[in-house]
């Protein structure tokens, strides 16, 4: 079912890959949409500042992508919080010797060169989309790495399978960013394509809002958009229109 208007008096959360951005072959494959800044500097304005992106990559790494993202910015889970431009705080315990972890995953994965090895500042991505067929050893590879970091828990992904800190999540997230200035009192709004995603859809509509899926697969979201394309014309739609609220 296609989403409704975007309320004027909503919290907007937005998943980046496969949601802002197209999946693409490798993680620094992907192209941002030239228009996609100006959008959400638009959007930014018209939600009066309660826009943010939840996403599974780290702040820094979005920030790449996104430099002038005036809102503010969840990565690694949920895991790290970056607001109002201010330094990235950390939202979990974790004691990790990340270099060990990325070491370790380097060794594992070193007699199947189809596997690339994401090195994230909290965790690794190990991404099979060069072979699917590697689905299974992948996740295997994962568990065992898990087994030797504690503190780490397995997060699927699309054709990959992550390493991410435990008790964080995008959904713990959302609650976060709703009690802080720009959100409080609103309803949120939820976007994203993936299975890390669904944790905050349910949120967003347990707290009054509503969800939209991004593309094909079972969800608990009440409303649904093809790709990315689509959500960036329903977002466009909204900056260009007069405005509703829930
Ligand atoms: O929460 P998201 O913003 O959706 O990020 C989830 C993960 O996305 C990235 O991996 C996925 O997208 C890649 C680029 O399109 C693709 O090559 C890969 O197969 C997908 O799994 C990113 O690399 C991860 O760090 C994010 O956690």
């Amino acid at each position: 079912m296609i989403p409704p208007e975007l309320p004027v008096d909503a919290a907007l959360f937005l998943d980046f890959d496969g949601c802002l951005v197209e999946i693409a072959p490798r993680p620094d494959a992907i192209t941002v949409p030239p228009d996609l800044p100006g959008l959400l500097h638009r959007l930014y304005h018209r939600q009066n500042g309660a826009l943010a992106l939840i996403s599974g990559r780290d702040v820094a790494d979005l920030r790449r992508y996104l430099p002038d993202f005036p809102g503010a910015v969840s990565g690694s889970h949920g895991a790290e919080l970056s607001v109002a431009g201010q330094p990235v705080e950390a939202a979990h315990d974790l004691t990790l010797d990340v270099a060990a972890l990325h070491r370790d995953a380097a060794r594992l994965c070193a007699a199947e060169p189809a596997i690339l090895i994401e090195r994230k500042p909290l965790g690794v991505g190990l991404h099979y989309r060069a072979d699917p067929s590697l689905a299974d050893k992948v996740a295997a590879m994962a568990a065992e790495l898990m087994a030797r970091y504690p503190g780490l828990v397995l997060q699927p992904a699309k054709m990959a399978f992550e390493l991410r800190p435990d008790g964080v999540g995008k959904d713990k997230a959302l609650t976060r960013l709703l009690s802080m200035p720009n959100f409080r009192g609103r309803k949120p709004v939820y976007a994203g394509d993936d299975l890390t995603d669904e944790v905050a859809m349910l949120e967003a509509q347990r707290q009054g809002g509503f969800a939209i899926k991004i593309g094909e697969g079972e969800s608990c979201a009440s409303y649904r958009l093809p790709n990315p394309a689509a959500l960036a014309d329903w977002l466009t739609h909204a900056v260009l229109g007069v405005g509703t609220t829930i």
